[in-house]
């Protein structure tokens, strides 16, 4: 059975919902202050309230897998039950749970995320590549046959990502005449992120996003990449709206900007959060039109 592109899901989602994708990330200070128990019951009681206020009014999004899987077998079955709503709503869905292992296991983690008929199956994963790009093969094959995306981590959000992510990759090998081993410096490593992707795109599908922070310049170039960036930071990690047009000045067509705490702090009435998501998502709309 042929399936309708992951890159043509996207982009007819974002035409016509906006292009912010809102995190469902029910943080235990969240849950006290929304008046909640810090236990599977209260995070059933939060996804719900987040699914009615966000499902159909915003294209895509994004729940953090970690605040679910903190409660054990009762936390993914209310993540389970959020997926399926959510999808069902025809948002989609991008679990956050960031997974890569050897090519083997990731065969088992795409089944789990990405595969049709799995509890879990979403729209989109996060993946890490730094087990090797190639290890990811698994979830970049059965995301394609599936429609569905990955989005792999390149230069996260986070400050502490930069000592690995803007490292330079081992020598190309090319001497540069300055010695019997010197040879130029290869690409970063977020770059040959970035590098990769392009090579796996070129089948005109985008399967394969990047996750790129909104909280300081990336550095990288992404003038060859035509899937979906997934922009964290903006809000509770200082990113305005403002920085993503001068980050994404080059790469704003499938740039997704993601928020999660700046939109649920308005909780836990619906209509507060729903309108919170508006804001942003126009304000967001409005900066990179
Ligand atoms: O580089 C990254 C990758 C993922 N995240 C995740 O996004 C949200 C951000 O939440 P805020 O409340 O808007 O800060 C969260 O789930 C992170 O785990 C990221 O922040 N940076």
């Amino acid at each position: 059975m042929s399936r309708t592109a992951w890159g043509t899901r996207l982009r007819t989602a974002v035409r016509s919902r906006g292009r912010l994708c809102v995190g469902i990330d029910p943080h235990p200070p969240l849950l006290r202050s929304w008046d909640l128990p810090e236990t599977a019951d209260g995070v059933a009681r939060f996804a719900d309230i987040c699914v009615e206020a966000f499902a159909g009014e915003v294209a895509l999004v994004k729940p953090q897998v970690a605040f679910f899987e903190s409660y054990g077998s009762a936390g993914y079955a209310v993540l389970e039950r959020t997926i399926a709503a959510l999808r069902e709503a025809g948002t989609l869905v991008v679990a956050d749970a960031k997974r890569g292992d050897i090519g083997s296991t990731m065969s088992a983690y795409a089944q789990a995320w990405l595969g049709d008929g799995s509890p879990l199956g979403s729209d989109a994963l996060t993946v890490s590549p730094y087990l090797g790009f190639g290890a990811l093969e698994p979830a970049v094959t059965l995301a394609g046959e599936t429609g569905r995306g990955l989005f792999a981590l390149a230069r996260t959000s986070n400050p502490e990502g930069g000592a690995l992510q803007a490292a330079r990759t081992a020598a190309d090998g090319v001497s540069t005449g300055q010695g019997p081993t010197a040879a130029r410096p290869g690409p970063t490593v977020a770059q040959s992120i970035v590098d990769a992707a392009v090579a796996q795109n070129r089948d005109g599908n985008d399967t394969i996003g990047l996750v790129v922070g909104a909280t300081r310049g990336h550095g990288l170039d992404l003038s060859e990449f035509t899937g979906p960036i997934l922009a964290p930071g903006l809000g509770a990690q200082g990113a305005t709206v403002s920085d993503l047009a001068e980050i994404f000045s080059d790469s704003r067509e499938l740039l997704l900007p993601n928020t999660s705490r700046d939109v649920l702090r308005h909780g836990p009435a619906v209509q507060a959060l729903r309108d919170a998501a508006r804001r942003v998502r126009d304000d967001v709309e409005a900066a990179l039109a």
